[in-house]
């Protein structure tokens, strides 16, 4: 038996057009392996006569009301893709409290408002789901949720941003920052305004919501502080590439013991470790847990019919949910109160670009008691620093007037208590 289930819609854009794309390409097998019929009945867009990329399904109402379709009686699931904060709260909100369930891909909301709105979904009776809101085609939230329902995550570390990994990937392939940024526009993986995307507040809102599901931890982004890629240098991309690491704005969270130390910064990964591999539009998260050990899951984290199968795989179980009646469970169900910490504050060893001279260089490392090995003509790597020797190491060289970029070298932390993991550093005269 065939049910059908009638959805409407938020937003037209570069996701939107993949969420119509899939569905009508998609609409036999949904039939054929769900017992759904999904009928798109109508969706809302701020320029009413603006070229689209898609032609709607024939008695699809295309309109630039939001509150029709979020108080439309026969609608009974909406998909939320058009971003915003003030304007998307509104509409899910409303949404929910006409009974409808929600999907979204809007991590800006979810990591910021996620809390309160799963609350009211909850009273409601109604499904939130927001896989695509993290790492965009891959499924990563209902993996946590499924496949490490007896497991202890103890790490994640993730390449979540595809415009920044799109543009670093291309810095280190000889493009300039603005060039790079471009074309991820072009290609639809950059947000509205990328502000975030290459600020990393992007990649902090995504580390926020995986951690809900990977450690049940509520983060802030005052707790994350994070940094993002606009002081990189194609130069430093390329140097680093050649001295054995690539260029990653990565968010990691490590746990050990009550605490749960984190970081969204740009990093040296190891060209030895799969994750460096991770290039372009793809994202990539690496997860450690008790039973499983390391995982990578990777797939393209930006893009029109990557994200919209995401959102449609959400919507699939919401509708299978309205069918069974049983809406209405949180889609993250782990909760824990562990302490936050910063990773930046952590011993580590760095890999570090200055135009200093290697004498000046030699000799504050003899003086600050660490050791350098010099790989290219202005890449260094440290040996494990604190984070008091680098900064006495930055106000050394801005004596001279000589600047100091430093890559933390990723996985190479130690605690005073817990080598997290780490390898020897290189003692090399220069
Ligand atoms: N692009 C991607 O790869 C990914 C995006 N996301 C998230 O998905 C969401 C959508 O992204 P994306 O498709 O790229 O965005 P786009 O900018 O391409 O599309 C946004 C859509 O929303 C509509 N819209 C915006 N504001 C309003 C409003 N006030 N009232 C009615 N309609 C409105 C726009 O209408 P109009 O066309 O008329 O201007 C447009 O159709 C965002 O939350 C984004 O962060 C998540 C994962 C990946
Ligand atoms: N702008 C985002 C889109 C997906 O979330 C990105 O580049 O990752």
């Amino acid at each position: 038996m065939t049910t059908t289930i009638a959805v409407g819609m938020l937003g037209l854009g570069t996701v939107g057009s993949g969420v119509v794309m899939r569905l009508t390409q998609a609409a036999r097998k949904i039939e054929q392996t769900q017992g759904l019929r999904l009928r798109l009945a109508a969706v809302a867009v701020h320029h009413l006569n603006a070229p689209r990329a898609v032609t709607l399904p024939i008695g699809t109402r295309l309109t630039d009301s939001i509150e029709a379709v979020v108080t439309d009686p026969k609608i009974q699931l909406v998909i939320e893709v058009m971003g915003t904060l003030k304007t998307a709260e509104r509409a899910i909100v409303t949404a929910l409290q006409h009974g409808k369930s929600v999907i979204t891909a809007n991590k800006d909301l979810m990591a910021t408002a996620g809390e309160q709105l799963t609350a009211l979904a909850q009273r409601q009776h109604c499904d939130l789901f927001y896989e695509a809101s993290v790492a965009g085609g891959i499924p990563i939230l209902r993996t946590l949720t499924d496949s490490y329902a007896t497991d202890q995550v103890t790490a994640v570390a993730g390449i979540i941003n595809g415009t920044a990994n799109y543009i670093l990937s291309a810095m280190t392939a000889g493009k300039t920052y603005s060039q790079a940024l471009a074309a991820a526009q072009r290609a639809g993986y950059a947000e509205a305004d990328p502000t975030n995307d290459v600020g990393g507040l992007d990649t902090t809102y995504k580390l926020m919501i995986l951690s809900q599901f990977a450690f049940g931890q509520q983060l802030t982004i005052d707790q994350l502080a994070p940094q993002g890629i606009t002081q990189l240098t194609a130069e430093a991309c390329q140097q680093a590439a050649q001295a054995g690491w690539q260029v990653k704005l990565l968010a990691q969270a490590q746990r050990f013991g009550d605490q749960l130390a984190c970081r969204v910064a740009p990093v040296a990964v190891p060209q030895t470790t799969a994750l460096s591999q991770v290039k372009g539009v793809q994202n990539g998260v690496a997860v450690t847990s008790q039973a499983i050990g390391d995982s990578l899951y990777t797939g393209p984290g930006a893009g029109s019919t990557a994200t919209a199968n995401s959102v449609l795989n959400d919507v699939i179980v919401a509708a299978q949910q309205l069918v069974r009646q049983t809406c209405g469970r949180a889609f993250n169900q782990n909760h824990a109160d562990l302490t936050v910490t910063r990773l930046a504050d952590l011993s580590q060893r760095y890999l570090i670009f200055t135009d200093s001279s290697v004498l000046k260089l030699q000799r504050a490392a003899n003086e600050g008691d660490f050791s350098l090995q010099r790989h290219t003509a202005d890449c260094y790597e440290t040996s494990v620093l604190t984070t008091a020797q680098l900064r006495q190491l930055a106000v050394d060289l801005a004596s001279d007037g000589r600047e100091l970029t430093a890559l933390p070298i990723a996985f190479s932390t130690v605690t005073t208590t817990t080598a997290i993991k780490t390898t020897q550093p290189v003692h090399v005269a220069i």
